[in-house]
């Protein structure tokens, strides 16, 4: 199994290029199932979960195009998906299990063949996330949902789905996403309330209304869908990764170094951008460049609190625990999105951080210097906040199961040097 080894070595310094948005591109590539014309997407990340989902969509008989050469290869990487052979209407256990993401067909599938059946995703290491809130949307919208042998199973009672007023108990993502796909093809108008409005559902949303749908609101907590009957061929670029841009600038924040991102952008990153200037950043923005320095100073221990966008996006709440880490004075992180968030707590102690966990909440009081070790990743960005306590601490620090990694950050390793970083990948 492959690990990585990282090596505290200095402050970063360069320029690194975003990747398109994993959470934009996952679900749009749902989306494609939409329309039996081709659909282009641009700027598509070379991710492992973006090969788990071309994955469900060949399941599902669609086709799957894309250069191999250029995948991965920044804005001008293609990826072209034709649903116009779609054959099937189930998303199975083994892929669905390995990417929660996969549930985001269902809203797809119901609209345009009315009928689906997609396994339940189950658990993972940060929490029990449950998709009653799809189902509900769907119920909403006209379809009969029923959850067998570990299958959500949809029909839409007539042709169509039908066009209703939906308010969702809580704010989700996913949820919000299927609904917004499900409604696009639905006979007349969806008003979806408490809407989740974070830009990658915007994102979504601008590739619909390429494909033909008619949809109003969208980054506001209330969405308009005037149904339509038909979607049809597009090309869409996928907006910038606004996490794994994050994560980068916590590393220069965290090594007193000075970089700039390529390709960001900087205004769906207004709660990030804050908090890395109250822990003593300069950061200055033009276009689609952030320039973040340090002037070689420790960073400032800040207090984070997750919450749905346009607060402080709960997927870089680990990063921002390592840079606490390392910082001066003492921070408390409250997770208010997943019950389990905090995975990463035993790893940084191993690293020799001061955390106290109290439920939902953690104190990090900042140390001198962090001491290298081998740590285990549990989850995506638990892993990211390993090597970027790593690239800090005294010593080779050795992160295992970094297969984690691989699903949500394109060449991390690569990256990182690019910046001066001393980091490989190694069997
Ligand atoms: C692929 C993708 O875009 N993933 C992101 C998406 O996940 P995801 O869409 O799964 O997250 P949600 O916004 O749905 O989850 C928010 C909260 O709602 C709960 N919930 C959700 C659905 C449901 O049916 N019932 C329910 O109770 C969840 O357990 C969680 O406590 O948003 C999360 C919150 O910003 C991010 O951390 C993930 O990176
Ligand atoms: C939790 C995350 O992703 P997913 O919803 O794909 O598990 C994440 O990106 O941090």
């Amino acid at each position: 199994m492959q690990k990585i080894l990282v090596t505290g070595n200095g402050p970063l310094h360069g320029e690194v290029l975003i990747s398109g948005a994993k959470n934009a591109v996952l679900p749009i590539l749902c989306a494609t199932l939409l329309t039996d014309e081709p659909v282009t997407l641009r700027n598509v990340p070379n991710l492992h979960d973006v090969k788990t989902t071309k994955k469900v969509l060949e399941g599902l008989g669609a086709t799957v195009s894309y250069d191999p050469e250029r995948f991965g290869s920044g804005p001008d990487s293609e990826v072209t998906v034709n649903a116009s052979t779609v054959n099937s209407h189930v998303a199975p256990y083994e892929l669905v299990k390995t990417m929660r993401a996969s549930v985001l067909v269902l809203g797809p599938l119901l609209a345009r063949y009315g009928q689906a059946e997609v396994s339940l995703p189950g658990g993972c290491a940060i929490g029990s996330r449950p998709v009653d809130l799809h189902i509900k949307a769907m119920q909403s919208l006209g379809a009969d949902v029923t959850v067998e042998h570990g299958f959500i199973k949809a029909k839409t009672r007539g042709d169509r789905l039908k066009g209703a007023h939906h308010t969702f108990e809580i704010v989700s993502v996913g949820a919000t996403e299927n609904a917004l796909m499900a409604a696009v093809l639905a006979e007349g108008t969806t008003v979806l309330d408490n809407s989740a409005m974070e830009p990658e559902i915007v994102d979504l949303a601008d590739c619909l209304i390429a494909m033909g749908a008619n949809i109003f609101g969208h980054g506001t907590p209330r969405i308009e869908i005037h149904g339509v009957e038909r979607l049809h061929a597009a090309t869409h670029d996928v907006v910038a990764d606004r996490i794994e841009c994050g994560t980068f600038l916590v590393a220069a924040a965290m090594s007193r170094g000075s970089i700039t991102t390529v390709n960001s952008r900087p205004e769906t990153m207004d709660a990030v951008l804050d908090k890395l200037r109250e822990a003593g950043a300069e950061v200055t923005v033009d276009g689609d460049r952030i320039h973040l320095d340090m002037r070689g100073k420790r960073p400032k221990a800040v207090d984070i609190t997750t919450a749905p966008h346009p607060a402080f996006p709960t997927d870089m709440q680990a990063q921002f625990m390592a840079l606490n880490c390392i910082a001066e004075g003492a921070g408390v992180i409250r997770e208010n999105i997943f019950e389990n968030r905090f995975m990463h707590v035993s790893e940084l102690q191993r690293l020799g951080a001061d955390i106290r966990v109290d439920g939902h909440t953690a104190i990090v009081r900042g140390v001198e210097q962090l001491s290298a070790a081998p740590v285990m990743a549990t989850d995506l960005r638990a892993s990211a906040s390993l090597i970027l306590a790593g690239l800090v601490a005294d010593g080779d620090t050795l992160v295992d199961r970094i297969y984690h990694l691989d699903r949500g950050y394109e060449n991390i390793e690569a990256k990182l040097s690019g910046l001066g970083a001393t980091i490989r990948r190694v069997d």
